[in-house]
């Protein structure tokens, strides 16, 4: 069975920033309500792979949310270059192709980097599968790629936690269900679309949450973190 997740590591904060100034501001204001924090597109593409480096060098963990895709030695090659930065986990797409390569690169890097394949963002609903020239829904296409992914052996997936269930059940308990679309009861849902409170995300059999803008986006970041670190230990 894997360790215990303390309800304070279960939350991962997306810093959706333009800098890594106002990163390192919420951060310090966030204080040690979470410990551990994702760099995305915006935040990477502006300074934060030597954010990620300066978090993990003080004791932080760190998602790297670059959900690579493309041919398998591109991927291989760019999880090697990433894995040096001393970050938990790496998104790349839930593809078979991508997941392999992926795996290949994080086991030649050695650095105990985790790879989650991202299933079916959290931001499309069946209708936005179909436009995007799916035929399945998105459970079955969540429930499909967490069985390639589990064959395949990276370390967990991203889904939303609506899903979770039915993914445990296909994964086992040693594989990481992380599951972003979270919203505190009466948070702005923004683009997701599929949402699920914290609590529900613990009772739903989920490792950790993703939450950005409900946190980013307060008046006080440290408590609605601390409320949704609370609602996990409650739920639990
Ligand atoms: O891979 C992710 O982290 C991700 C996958 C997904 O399916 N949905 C999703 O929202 N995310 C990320 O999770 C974060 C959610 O942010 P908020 O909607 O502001 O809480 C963003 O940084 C997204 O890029």
């Amino acid at each position: 069975m894997p360790e215990p997740i303390s309800p304070r590591d279960r939350l991962i904060v997306a810093l959706d920033m333009a800098s890594t100034d106002e990163a390192e501001r919420l951060i310090a204001r966030i204080g040690d309500a979470a410990s551990f924090y994702k760099i995305g597109y915006r935040l990477g593409y502006a300074g934060g792979l030597a954010l990620a480096e300066r978090l993990v060098r003080d004791g932080h963990k760190v998602f790297l949310d670059l959900k690579l895709h493309d041919i398998g030695n591109t991927v291989e090659e760019g999880v090697q270059s990433l894995a040096g930065i001393g970050a938990t986990f790496l998104t790349v797409h839930a593809y078979p192709q991508t997941m392999r390569a992926a795996a290949a690169g994080r086991d030649k890097a050695g650095t105990g980097l985790k790879i989650l394949g991202v299933t079916v963002l959290t931001s499309y609903d069946d209708a936005d599968a179909r436009e995007a020239g799916y035929a399945s829904s998105v459970a079955d296409l969540v429930a499909a790629r967490a069985a390639a992914a589990g064959a395949i052996g990276i370390d967990g997936i991203v889904c939303s936690a609506a899903e979770a269930p039915q993914v445990r059940a296909i994964l086992g308990p040693d594989r990481l269900i992380v599951t972003p679309g979270i919203r505190p009861a009466g948070a702005e849902i923004g683009d997701q679309k599929r949402v699920v409170t914290p609590a529900e995300a613990m009772r739903a059999g989920v490792d950790h949450v993703v939450v950005g803008r409900p946190i980013t986006g307060a008046a006080d970041p440290r408590d609605v973190a601390r409320r949704i670190v609370d609602e996990m230990a409650a739920a639990l």
